[in-house]
């Protein structure tokens, strides 16, 4: 029979260099968010976010808009029954040597951080400092205000059947991509995760215009050596890495991503979200807004429709390629899984458990201290990948968030576990149906050097790595 709290612990203590203050692993059934949750499919497009967003008032205007039905799959979510549990290995069995870490060229650290990494009260308090630049309000005049650009829902681009995504070709692509100018359609405000970034870079709104971060990949042994500049004495800064079989195909990988390849996700985001097709904070055409900002990456998913395509709909801007540090990520992260399963449970093919996959889009969500995801399915992607049963690969950075999941579209059935800094959950298989959401972030736990390092404002940044 599964045990959903069989964890296997590698024995493998990684200096993250900060303190992730959250509140465990514990999985546990959870109560209730809200009754209104109930009966979503997706939380962009179902009636259950609408609720959370109640309908608009008689004297909004009404826009009309053809809603394009995603390609939803009437495959029922079936969870195995009978899975075996990883056994706990007593080995070191999982070192990541040899593996390629992606790496920032931070140079010598601040006195600030290396005072954060080592505990210092007034360094962590002036982090704590740190406010919200750009809040999301859940209060109800934000959720109808005019936020939304006044072209949202007037000017669909209707997705081709199969959009491309380009992995290669990327000038090419670049020259096409351009969003046309054009006076009618407002562009969104770019939406800054990062507005206390020290970098001589600039302001995110002058980053639209160019201004590469410099990204290196660099071997596992300088790696390591980058690792010890930040070892503390303090072993309440060491962190284990461990993984835990949530269900058949869906494993958490705790405090997988090393600290400094956090970094340079979170810069890398930053980059990209304040350029073109960048976050903004997707909404309905009857105004209701989601708890979160949004970018796509490699192919843009539209809430409205719950599908893919070329260009967003509201500015026709076309999504960011995929970072091709990222794919490796993804790819490399499940490879580790794979191998993971292999060594550990008794099955004749790991493809069967846990199918591998090289990702061509991904949804980078960011949440604010109120940001939330009603439970939902990801189901958008083309049938071959659903019927493949291809993972979904999600990697969580910043504040620690309550995550959902459950066989069934009920949050009274649903368990809860806490995703943290680093963590890396990863549904496929059996479980690439599963409902799933984001109950509430926890305010002040992300890793107060990530914060000072990179600028990243409270809240939480998500990646969900999917292929089309
Ligand atoms: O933020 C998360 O952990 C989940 C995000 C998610 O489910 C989605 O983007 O589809
Ligand atoms: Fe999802």
């Amino acid at each position: 029979m599964f045990n959903e709290l069989s964890a296997l612990r590698l024995g493998r203590i990684i200096n993250r260099s900060a303190r992730i203050v959250a509140g465990g692993n514990s999985v546990t059934s959870y109560t209730r968010i809200s009754e209104k949750e109930q009966g979503q499919q997706h939380p962009m497009n179902s009636s259950t976010y609408e609720d959370d967003f109640p309908p608009l008032s008689a004297n909004k205007s009404k826009q009309r808009t053809r809603i394009v039905l995603g390609k939803c799959s009437k495959q029922k979510p079936e969870m195995a029954q009978n899975v075996v549990p990883l056994q706990r290995k007593a080995s070191n069995s999982s070192t990541s040597s040899g593996e390629e870490l992606v790496n920032l060229n931070i140079g010598p650290l601040q006195p600030e951080v290396a005072n954060l990494i080592t505990g210092s009260k007034q360094n962590l308090e002036e982090v704590h400092n740190i406010r919200p630049y750009h809040e999301a309000s859940t209060s109800t005049s934000d959720l109808y205000d005019a936020g939304l650009p006044t072209s949202f829902g007037k000017k669909q681009v209707y997705p081709s059947k199969s959009p491309k995504v380009h992995q290669t070709h990327h000038e090419q692509r670049e020259s096409k991509r351009r969003p046309k100018p054009s006076s009618s359609v407002p562009i969104d405000e770019p939406f800054d995760i990062c507005p206390h970034q020290s970098s001589e870079s600039g302001s995110c709104v002058n980053r639209i215009t160019g201004g590469e971060l410099s990204v290196t990949i660099q071997p596992a042994e300088e790696n390591k050596q980058n690792k010890g500049i930040t070892e503390g004495n303090d072993s309440e800064d060491l962190v284990e890495e461990s993984e835990l079989v949530l269900g058949p195909g869906m494993v958490l990988l705790k405090h997988h991503i090393p600290f400094l390849e956090q970094v340079n996700i979170v810069n890398k985001c930053r980059e990209l979200g304040c350029g073109p097709g960048g976050f903004y904070r997707p909404g309905y055409n009857d105004g209701a807004k989601l708890r979160l900002y949004m970018m796509c990456l490699g192919l843009d998913w539209n809430p409205q429709t719950a599908s893919y395509g070329e260009r967003r709909c509201h500015d026709n801007a076309a999504p960011p390629l995929l970072p091709n540090e990222f794919i490796s990520l993804v790819c490399r992260t499940l490879d580790h899984s794979h191998s993971l399963i292999e060594r550990n449970l008794m099955v004749d093919n790991v493809d069967d458990v846990l199918p591998k996959m090289s990702p061509d889009v991904c949804i980078v969500n960011f949440y604010t201290s109120s940001g939330r995801l009603g439970l939902h399915q990801d189901r958008d992607e083309t049938r071959e990948s659903l019927d493949k049963r291809l993972p979904v690969v999600s990697i969580s950075i910043g504040d620690s968030a309550e995550f959902l999941y459950g066989e069934q579209r009920d949050v009274n059935k649903a368990k809860s576990v806490t995703l943290e800094s680093g963590d890396v959950l990863i549904f496929g298989g059996e479980s690439r149906h599963i409902y799933h959401g984001v109950k509430a972030i926890v305010p002040d736990t992300a890793p107060p050097a990530l914060l000072e390092m990179t600028g990243l404002q409270p809240g939480r940044l998500n990646l969900t790595f999917r292929k089309y």
